[in-house]
């Protein structure tokens, strides 16, 4: 479970039994047939994909080149996160699990947690940092009404990783009934490469279509926001090893990579084990986390996915980095140029077209992660519009 020197598994001891079922389980469930007739029936006809690959005309014209957007926001529930609820769901099912916990920051997880519990009778419970239960309101009462419990983190910076913390530390104290389903490639192995699995759906589907709309299955860029990096792991999958293809990782400055309130993990962090992954992460000369910052909830997380740090370290990646300013400036472009209101973790990846070499004939995939229901308040906060 590495890439590269990344990855891995350090847990505490009392969470080896679950991650040690699931490390021999996981692959074998997820290669079963009868799993994956199940699972793509439901992406299909609960999910609603295959999801569009629309080419954004305007957007196009502005920016000169052919720029297409990976319509992720039109899942069900609005984001991407629900690829990998429906997975999680179905293997915990397989592993004879009664309840589900999950972390959550934007609670988009939260709420496509929430969604597949509901769909499949079980018990949910979503922790929440208290902060972003303010600014993430929607998405709170949308958990309470799909039947979820939720439960406000306090500790730390009371943001997506105290949730993290704290559902983990729930598991631990209830490790045979239960089932954490991790909302982003992070954590110990098998999550990270579970979840990619899960997430590259979308790349599976965007060779098709780019076949289909270009001739050619490749790209010349694929844009994606990276928070954990579960939206950007599975549009980057079926590419990762096509050189020619260029993947664009766009982390949160939030006010800026040396204002000390940012969240830019490949600029500030180093090595270090965050959620049981051996990763890059925001710490301290002692290695103590360092409180991370971003207008928006989902990228606000002091660490990375360490498929990422992989790509980050081996160049494999372009990672570049958007202020708060700069995302929101992005989302109302998206919104006047296109009629498309994004989430502002998706609208950190489409703040990078002029600081890329684009050329008219190059092809541009921007994944849309999500749709910005969830932000209106901070839209309106902002006011800039
Ligand atoms: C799992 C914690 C992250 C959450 N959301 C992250 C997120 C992200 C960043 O998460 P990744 O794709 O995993 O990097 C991008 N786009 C949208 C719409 C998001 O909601 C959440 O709780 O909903």
């Amino acid at each position: 479970g590495y890439y590269g020197e990344f990855g891995g598994a350090y847990i505490p001891e009392m969470l080896y039994p679950n991650i040690d079922e699931l490390r021999s389980e996981y692959l074998k469930i997820i290669g079963d047939p009868a799993f994956r007739t199940e699972f793509d029936q439901l992406l299909k006809d609960y999910v609603g994909r295959p999801t569009p690959l629309y080419e954004a005309k305007r957007l196009s014209d502005k920016y000169g080149a052919q720029i297409f957007l990976k319509r992720e926001d039109l899942c069900h529930t609005g984001a991407h996160k629900v690829n990998n609820t429906i997975g999680q769901i179905l293997l915990a099912q397989r592993l004879g699990k009664q309840k589900i916990i999950a972390e959550t920051g934007a609670g988009q997880h939260g709420v496509a947690t929430a969604t597949v519990c509901a769909l499949m009778g079980m018990e949910c419970i979503v922790y929440m940092g208290k902060v972003d239960m303010e600014r993430q309101r929607p998405n709170v009462e949308r958990m309470k009404i799909l039947g979820a419990k939720v439960v406000p983190a306090t500790s730390g910076s009371q943001t997506l990783k105290d949730a993290t913390n704290e559902a983990m530390r729930h598991w631990i104290n209830n490790p045979s009934d239960t089932h954490y389903i991790i909302g982003s490639v992070v954590g110990p192995h098998p999550y990270p490469d579970m979840v990619a699995r899960f997430q590259s759906v979308i790349s599976e589907e965007m060779r098709i279509q780019l076949s289909e709309k270009t001739g050619s299955p490749r790209p010349d860029y694929i844009i994606a926001c990276v928070g954990g990096g579960s939206n950007a792991a599975g549009a980057f999958y079926h590419y990762l090893d096509e050189p020619d293809v260029k993947l664009v990782a766009v982390e949160a400055s939030g006010m800026g990579v040396s204002s000390g309130k940012s969240a830019a993990t490949t600029k500030l962090g180093r090595s270090g084990v965050l959620h049981g992954s051996k990763t890059l992460l925001m710490q301290t000369e002692d290695g103590q986390v360092v409180e991370p910052y971003s207008i928006s909830a989902g990228l606000d997380y002091p660490g990375i996915g360490p498929m990422h740090a992989h790509l980050f370290a081996s160049g494999r990646g372009i990672f570049l980095d958007v202020t708060d300013e700069d995302a929101m400036q992005a989302g109302i472009e998206l919104s006047r140029l296109e009629g498309i209101i994004p989430a502002i973790e998706t609208a950190h990846a489409l703040a990078v077209f002029d600081r890329l070499p684009l050329t008219s004939s190059d092809v541009v995939v921007v994944n849309l992660s999500g749709r910005g229901d969830k932000d209106l308040d901070t839209y309106i906060k902002w006011g800039k519009y």
